[in-house]
């Protein structure tokens, strides 16, 4: 007997009561379909049957495989077969709500199902045709400007991760009272074109926690968000006044794909498995609960959204302010009868589901958002009425005469301060490239000389003296080595001994009076961004006591050390240059880079800590002060009423705050203010003795009132964020300092490397000189130095990418001794550095000496973890197989492709594992092994330090080659 658990309501009840057209508000049933994959090969192998039977396009019936007669059947809004392809899928399935996302309202496309249901397999399909769908319409709509955001998390054991910017670690959700749940610092990326977007959600996917399950190979862990974030602005003007440029709406579009329900008894799992399985099915329960609720129209009821964090972060897609659909995937498989009745009677809850969904609209100021489109700068408020949309606009287009009528003079001045900055230091930079330009033709000159006189004696060339000597300015690679062709020499000692002594002693010691320079301008520097960062928090009270005296401290801290060094602008070296005083002199300027770097650091995280008060803070700024919380309960005055009008002014004044452009607004606006306070007065908010003398919120007209608060409010809103992007600006800046000593740091240790080779230099001349005369030829110096670089690679834990890419890239060509040459003295480098200083990189580590090596180890864990979730997607089951076998991988275990490429690159005494393990990676990253598409200039030859800080290896490099 055919039955219905659940009586669904027909398509037309179903379908919206509205268009975007019509209606802003429009209630509207969750679009709910099916999808049945084909049986796969382990269930084909094992005998399963089909035990399910789609009757039509909406019907699904269980099939008794006895041959009984079905029992029971589901109804749903789109059932789709093992036949129909994903493009069928999107079609009829999610379309619809996906291109609402265009139209002005929020929408949410998500695949709930067991496990290896095919979630991860249909989502992958939608995301690629919702993509194509926004370019499309985005073309065909040329009088409007969009702005495409992204931004992604996974919920992995309820922890909620950045998965375009993993090392943010576990984030937190927040509360606003506007937009619902948000999850704190999750990064958004604008969009440049469809390839960038597919790009990027690449990079989410390869980010993502996969496991191996005895039922899916590649089972997602992890519930996984990407938001994509629409701005789209109409510009035919709908209003009133030429300020506002255009109306528009901005919304969002959640693609979900959560991780599959699961048994422990089904999927075998045990340890890691077992505990992810438990969070998996914890976090769905409380989904499934949810919608349970929700169809049973118990909206006014508890609903328990915050029971899990992912229903906290959709709950706006579940009985909210979107349209959602939810395609559910199941198997056909008799053995997962019990599961895929689970879901389906999920989904039966779900179509019960009602949501609101509305038009989202705003309007948007001159601001520009990156891509040079403009964009909005107010937030986005659900249009109800054309009345009080233009009320809105009104109330904006003040707003903006108000900021045109007084620019902020000390913004403009604070400007032209920083570009004349920028002009006088590229103004230093070319004067410098003059000298060097200068240097390298008198030399030529000379070394042309000397030739027409020892003719036949071309051991060295003149460019390769220049080159050698370590001149590189800040930020820049040392692209001159790129000339060299050195001569013959036997082995790398010869060659780096051959260099050494090339260099002329007055140049090193030009060197190292540059550092000197360099040092004492990074200490300004590093000094202005303290003061910027001191007045930020002086002028506005923010953060802690305790961090407005850690600056104070850092700034005098970092006085001293400028004053160390008084070196004059101009190097002039003598013709004997003394190279051991200079060394001397440079190696009592060593504490102070360290020290530098510490400050630095030190800076970082106060103004991190301040930044963290911001976040923390749900109060407005001016509540946060303890001096105003004590006023404000003893008086019981209200904010910015007449007591608090100083602080007002203080806030306008403030440098580049928004609110100081419209400060005739606002003392117009501001009745009952208070006569002007010096600003000097306000650091402590004057105490209030007279209650005469301070209004109380009584005091005040009702009008009054109103105005004031509801202005003050928008104006504190404002503020906060104005301020909030200064700290983050400083800190970007504090970020590029630490990045730039450094630099500072690195080149000294090369420097200080090369004179000590200098002074050791004279000792072995004669061996040299004996070397010379026997050349050995340069294919067996490349096999020499090859095998050297292996082994430097395994001992510096360095990405097997790169020694991956570096290996076919340089195979012996005549071109490729330079390369060879600048590898192994990096890695020589890094190696004395990695021994010497306990394991630590010293350019680098500020406080935490053992971080380098480890956090090389963890990024080469993660690396490899990485590439072992591309041997499935690269490489066939047979391929697979052969290389389990050659490579000894036992035929029953755990993550068989972990073990796999846990062998790669881990023989260094083994050329042909090299070789092999070389052939392998280019496979799994997908570039060929001639190399194509990999320039050998992406090597750079530059001397930035190994070991920086940043990703271990850069996804846009990788993916961009590789064109993952
Ligand atoms: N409709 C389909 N047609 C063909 N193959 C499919 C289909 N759906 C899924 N598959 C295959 O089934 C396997 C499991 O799919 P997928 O990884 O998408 O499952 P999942 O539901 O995301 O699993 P998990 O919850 O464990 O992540 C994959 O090999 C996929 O290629």
């Amino acid at each position: 007997m055919v039955g219905t658990p659940a009586t669904p309501l027909s398509k037309i009840q179903r379908t919206p009561s509205s268009t975007p057209g019509g209606p802003k508000v429009r209630e509207e049933k969750i679009l709910v379909t099916v999808r049945m994959r084909p049986l796969s090969r382990k269930e084909q192998a094992m005998y399963d049957l089909v035990a399910w039977d789609c009757l039509d396009d909406f019907k699904i019936v269980f099939k008794n495989p006895n041959y009984e007669r079905p029992t029971t059947s589901y109804t749903f809004d789109k059932v789709f077969d093992p036949t129909c392809s994903t493009q069928k899928v999107y079609e009829e399935g999610a379309k619809d709500v996906a291109l609402s996302a265009l139209t002005g309202i929020n929408a949410t496309i998500f695949a709930y199902g067991q496990t290896g249901s095919g979630k991860t397999f249909t989502m992958r399909g939608i995301s690629e045709n919702a993509i194509k769908d926004i370019y499309d319409h985005i073309k065909s709509n040329p009088e409007r400007d969009f702005v495409l955001k992204i931004s992604a998390l996974e919920i992995y054991n309820e922890s909620v991760v950045d998965l375009l910017n993993r090392e943010s670690g576990s984030l937190r959700l927040l509360d606003d009272p506007e937009k619902g749940t948000i999850v704190e610092k999750l990064a958004e990326e604008v969009v440049k074109d469809s390839q960038h977007l597919r790009h990027l959600i690449g990079i989410c996917e390869a980010q993502r926690q996969v496991g191996e399950t005895s039922l899916n190979d590649n089972s997602s862990r992890s519930h996984q968000i990407i938001r994509l974030v629409k701005g789209i602005c109409h510009r035919p003007l709908r209003v009133v006044s030429e300020k506002v440029q255009a109306v528009a709406i901005t919304l969002t579009q959640n693609l979900v794909d959560l991780a599959g329900s699961e048994r422990a008894s089904q999927t075998n799992a045990d340890g890691i498995r077992l505990k992810e399985g438990s969070h998996i099915n914890r976090s769905l329960l409380t989904l499934t609960t949810v919608i349970r609720k929700l169809s049973g129209g118990k909206r006014s009821g508890h609903i328990p959204y915050r029971d899990s964090k992912l229903t906290r972060i959709l709950q706006h897609s579940l009985g909210g302010n979107a349209r959602t659909a939810i395609i559910c995937t199941i198997s056909p498989a008799l053995s997962h009868v019990d599961q895929t009745r689970n879901t389906l009677s999920f989904a039966t809850s779900a179509k019960e589901v009602t949501n609101n969904a509305q038009v989202n609209m705003c309007c948007f100021s001159t601001a520009r958002f990156p891509l040079g489109l403009p964009f909005l700068r107010l937030s986005v408020i659900p249009v109800v009425s054309d009345k009080r949309l233009v009320k809105h606009l009104q109330k904006e287009v003040a707003r903006l005469e108000a900021e045109l009528r007084s620019p902020d003079p000390s913004c403009l001045r604070s400007l032209l301060e920083e570009k004349e900055l920028k002009i006088q230091q590229m103004e230093r930079e070319m004067k410098e490239l003059k000298r060097q330009r200068d240097l390298a033709q008198s030399q030529l000159e000379l070394e042309r000389k000397s030739n027409k006189e020892h003719k036949g004696s071309n051991q060295r060339g003149p460019s390769s003296q220049i080159a050698r000597c370590l001149s590189f300015p800040e930020n820049e690679s040392v692209s001159d080595f790129r000339e060299i062709r050195p001569g013959n020499a036997v082995g790398r000692q010869a060659m780096v001994r051959q260099s050494v002594t090339s260099t002329d002693p007055s140049m090193l010691v030009h060197e190292i009076r540059k550092l000197e320079q360099r040092q004492r301008q990074l200490g300004e520097e590093a000094n202005r961004a303290l003061e910027v960062l001191h007045n930020e928090v002086a002028s506005q009270r923010l953060g802690s006591k305790e961090t407005a005296e850690t600056i104070v401290r850092l700034l005098s801290e970092i006085k001293d050390i400028q004053a160390v060094s008084s070196i004059p602008e101009d190097i002039v070296i003598g013709d004997k240059a003394n190279l051991k005083e200079e060394m001397t002199r440079l190696n009592s300027q060593g504490s102070a880079i360290a020290s530098l770097e510490r400050k630095l650091e030190n800076a970082q995280k106060s103004i991190d800590i301040l930044v963290s008060s911001f976040t923390k803070s749900e109060d407005t700024l001016e509540f946060k002060t303890p001096e105003f919380k004590t006023q404000f309960k003893k008086k019981k005055t209200r904010p910015f009423s007449l007591s608090n009008s100083a602080n007002m002014q203080t806030i306008i004044r403030s440098p580049c705050s928004p609110l100081s452009s419209s400060q005739k607004v606002m003392e117009h606006d501001i009745e009952n203010k208070a006569p002007n306070i010096p600003q000097s007065s306000v650091a402590t908010p004057p105490k209030c003795h007279d209650n005469n003398s301070c209004f109380s919120s009584r005091e005040g007209t009702p009008t009054t009132r109103q105005t004031n608060s509801v202005d003050v409010k928008k104006m504190q809103r404002m503020f906060k964020n104005a301020a909030e992007e200064n700290i983050r600006s400083i800190r970007a800046y504090v970020t590029e300092l630490k990045e730039r000593v450094a630099k500072l740091q690195y080149q000294k240790q090369l420097l200080v490397c090369q004179v000590l080779d200098l002074e050791a230099n004279d000792a072995a001349t004669e061996q040299t000189d004996m070397a010379e005369q026997s050349p050995m030829p340069w294919h067996l110096m490349f096999d020499e130095q090859r095998k050297q670089i292996i082994m430097l690679w395994h001992l510096c834990h360095v990405s097997i990418v790169h020694r991956t890419q570096f290996y076919l890239l340089f195979r012996g060509d005549p071109t490729d001794q330079i390369y060879m040459e600048v590898e192994l003295r990096r890695l020589t480098w890094l190696e004395q550095q990695l021994a010497e200083v306990g394991n630590a990189s010293p350019a680098l580590l500020g406080d935490d000496p053992a971080g380098s090596v480890s956090s090389s180890i963890k990024a080469l864990k993660q690396e490899r973890e990485y590439l072992a979730k591309r041997v499935s997607l690269k490489l066939t089951a047979e391929e697979r197989e052969m290389l389990y076998m050659k490579w000894e991988i036992p035929p029953v275990g755990k993550q068989r492709r972990l073990q796999l490429v846990n062998k790669l690159w881990t023989d260094p005494l083994n050329m042909q594992n090299a070789k092999e393990s070389a052939e392998i990676v280019a496979k799994l990253v997908g570039f060929c092994e001639s190399g194509e598409h990999v320039s050998k200039e992406m090597f750079e030859l530059s001397f930035a330090n190994p070991c920086d800080k940043k990703t271990w290896m850069g996804w846009n490099l990788i993916s961009n080659l590789l064109h993952l």
